[in-house]
Formats: C-alpha cells, sequence, structure tokens
C-alpha cells in the first residue's frame, strides 16, 4: 500500500511523522510535530537504520514490508538508542528474530538495559565497516550528540551519511521527504529550535563530529528527524558549525518575567531604546507566556539578552528561574547580558541574575537596574541608559 521512498534506487526512507505529541521530550512544544526517520538498504543483505518511537511502530513495519516483501532484515544498526528511535527495536527484534542488531561499546550495555537484548549483537568501532553486497557501511563515534552511544554511520558507495539527531529539525515531512521538495525557509527557525532544545549543550562533541565529517564525501545527510539534506549540505553544516560555536548575531532577546506589569515597563524602556539606537532585531518575550524552547531558540541566534525579573519569596520569579535553570544546563555561551529587576521590600532578583552571569561567562553590560515599586524618573533614566549600553557593544563588534 505504501509508496516506497527512495533516496537512491536501494536505500529508501521508511519514517514516521507524529502530529499527535504535544511535547517532545515532554518538554518541547512541537507545534508543527516532529518526524522519526528510518532507512531501508535493500541488498544482498538488508539492513534497517535506526527505528521509530513505538506509537508508530504498526505503520513503520507496513513501510518497511512496501519495501522488502517478506524479506528478512540482516542488520538494524542504532546510530542512537534514545526512545524516539530505539523505541521499536524491542519488536522489530521479535518480527525479525535473527536480525543483528549493530551498535558500539556503549551502545549494547543500553540495549541490555532497555529491553534485555544481548544476543545476535555486532559491536563496531571507530572506522569499522559492514558490507552489505554492493554497499558499505562505515561506523563514526560520535558521542553525546546527543548520548553517549551516538555515532553515524556513512554509506560509502552512496555518499549518505546516516547522520542520527544531527541535522535534524522539529516539524513533519508533509509530503516533502528532499530537500528540494520544500522551501528551506518553512524549516531553518524550527531546525535552529531543535538544535537548542536538544543538542545545543554539546557544542563541542558537535564540532569534534563536525570535524570527522569534513573527511567525508557526501551527497546526502539522511538525519532521524526532518528533511533529508541533499541541495544544502553545506549550508546546515555552516548552520550547526555557527551553532555549536556559539556564534551569533547582532539583535536582542528581552525575556522579562512580571505579575502587576512594574518589570516589563522596564523591560520595554530598554527595548525602546535599543530600536531608537539602529538595533532592527528586537524580540521581547514574557516568560510566564512564552515557552522557553523558543526564547532559548531566539538566545541561540542574538548576542544580546537582557533578563528582566521581579523578586519573589527572595528568588528570581519562577518562570525566570525556569528559563535561567535550562540556560544553565544547556551552558549557553557567549553573550552580552543586560539585568533588570522590580522589588518591593527586599530586592534578590538582581543580584541572582548577575550570578548566574557570571556562571554561564555572560559578559554583563551597563549598570543592572533594580526599581523599588513602580518604575519612576531615575531608574526609567537608568533603563534608557541600559538600553543605549548594550545597543552601543553590539554596534562596536559590527
Ligand atoms: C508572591 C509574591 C512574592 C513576592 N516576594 C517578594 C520578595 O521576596 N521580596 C520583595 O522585595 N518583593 C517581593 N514581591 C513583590 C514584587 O517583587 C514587586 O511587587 C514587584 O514590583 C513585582 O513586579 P511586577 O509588577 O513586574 O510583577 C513579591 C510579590 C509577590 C506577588
Amino acid at each position: 500500500m505504501y509508496k516506497p521512498v527512495k533516496l537512491t534506487p536501494d536505500v529508501y526512507y521508511v519514517g514516521v511523522n507524529d502530529r499527535r505529541t504535544h511535547l517532545f521530550e515532554n518538554m518541547w512544544p512541537i507545534d508543527r510535530g516532529v518526524a522519526y526517520n528510518s532507512y531501508v538498504i535493500d541488498d544482498e543483505k538488508v539492513a534497517l537504520i535506526d527505528s521509530v518511537e513505538i506509537a508508530q511502530v504498526e505503520k513503520y513495519l507496513k513501510k518497511i514490508k512496501a519495501v522488502i516483501g517478506e524479506r528478512p532484515i540482516d542488520y538494524l544498526v542504532v546510530n542512537h538508542m534514545e526512545p524516539d528511535h530505539g523505541g521499536s527495536i524491542d519488536i522489530i527484534k521479535k518480527m525479525y528474530p535473527d536480525i543483528q542488531i549493530v551498535g558500539n561499546k556503549k551502545t549494547l550495555p543500553m540495549l541490555e538495559g532497555y529491553f534485555g537484548i544481548s544476543d545476535n549483537t555486532v559491536e563496531v568501532k571507530e572506522g569499522d565497516s559492514l558490507n552489505l553486497g554492493k554497499h558499505t557501511l562505515q561506523f563514526y563515534m560520535v558521542p553525546m550528540v546527543h548520548w553517549p552511544e551516538t555515532m553515524v554511520t556513512y554509506e560509502t558507495s552512496e555518499q549518505i551519511v546516516f547522520s542520527a539527531d544531527a541535522f535534524g529539525t522539529f516539524g513533519t515531512l508533509d509530503g516533502g521527504i528532499f530537500d528540494d521538495e520544500f522551501d528551506f525557509e518553512y524549516y531553518r527557525d524550527e531546525m535552529r529550535r531543535y538544535y537548542s532544545n536538544i543538542v545545543g549543550k554539546y557544542g563541542s562533541p558537535v564540532q569534534k563530529a563536525l570535524s570527522k565529517l569534513a573527511g567525508l564525501d557526501i551527497k546526502m545527510i539522511a538525519s532521524t528527524h526532518g528533511p533529508i539534506w541533499k541541495n544544502h549540505i553545506q549550508k546546515v553544516i555552516g548552520m550547526y558549525d555557527r551553532w555549536s560555536k556559539f556564534e551569533t548575531e547582532e539583535g536582542v532577546v528581552l525575556a522579562y518575567a512580571s505579575m502587576y506589569g512594574n518589570t516589563e515597563e522596564m523591560a520595554e524602556a530598554v527595548a525602546r531604546e535599543l530600536a531608537e539606537n539602529g538595533i532592527k532585531h528586537i524580540r521581547l518575550y514574557d516568560v510566564s507566556k512564552t515557552h522557553a524552547s523558543y526564547i532559548l531558540s531566539d538566545i541561540f541566534k542574538y548576542k544580546g539578552v537582557i533578563l528582566a525579573s521581579p523578586t519573589y519569596c527572595n528568588e528570581l520569579h519562577p518562570n525566570m528561574e525556569s528559563l535561567t535553570t535550562k540556560l544553565r544546563h544547556m551552558g549557553v555561551k557567549n553573550h552580552y547580558l543586560g539585568i533588570l529587576g522590580s522589588y518591593s521590600w527586599a530586592g534578590a532578583a538582581v543580584k541572582k541574575l548577575n550570578a548566574i552571569a557570571e556562571e554561564l561567562k555572560w559578559e554583563v553590560v551597563g549598570e543592572s537596574v533594580e526599581e523599588k515599586h513602580a518604575l519612576k524618573a531615575d531608574k526609567y533614566q537608568e533603563c534608557i541608559n541600559l538600553g543605549k549600553a548594550m545597543a552601543d557593544k553590539l554596534k562596536a563588534d559590527r
């Protein structure tokens, strides 16, 4: 029933789309869904590259059968064990009891731990090859892109990199599967949001992985999420290179928490001054309304950040606490930071935000502003001064 989707005459896409899940990792909103990609290489030996999330296994198995019919699968290559890809391993093993599961020394204990599978496994090391007939697979370890066992598989005759989560995006494949079948812009922001939310912490492992890929001739990148890249290979490698080096553009993300509007007023004063001083990319977010997922994504894009919070029970407002916790967990680097706060009897927010800046090694720009009660003329002026200082700092980098 399924019309097979070919990457090349013998290599097929057998992935599925998920438009039902609201939160990826039960945390990150996926309004445009997500695709779980898997691939079949139909050769003398049949290899399946990665699998899909368990909820879609029925459809997935039908897609596999549409390619290979009743032939058995010889190998399942597990590039990444996370359940959105590894989730169907157990069922595939039951359907194809003689299948050999290919992983590295960190994959195999996970396979046993999650599924109790320890037989018919093939352990591969960096640079090892597996011949399927006309096709040969080579394995490259890319630990922490995005789990310790993650590896990428390179098919040498077709020059396809099966890249696990690397170069993935949020967003389902809505008809178009290859990057020449849709408008790239449709995925650009979702790709950065995926990177920043899921892979963002691992800038230096991504850099190591990119240097391994640099030695390969690549005709296609087939990731586990989102489009198959063939026309935009250099573009997506360039994007990953910049993001993993925490390189940013001129612009400012202002993220504020505010219950009664005082902190918001301060953030708006800064934003206006940024605009008056020629900063074109200004993104102003209420952290209680916009999910941190989107704010993080913009922080990966823009160099300037303003964080603004009222003091709440001697702490940051909990929703600002949540955003800053994510920034700390991700170890986001290389930003200019302006700090604003509001309080009623004993301010703590500005001090806490300064401590976070120190931990993240972000450069604090201008004087932090902390107002008691309503915003008054002197502190309003300080907000303006901070906006000007941030604009000047950014413009000095032009
Ligand atoms: C639940 C709650 C807890 C608060 N805790 C503190 C506090 O520990 N110290 C303080 O100085 N002000 C505290 N405040 C007062 C707020 O920080 C102050 O009203 C601030 O101006 C609110 O800013 P906003 O209008 O942006 O929400 C608290 C307010 C609320 C509602």
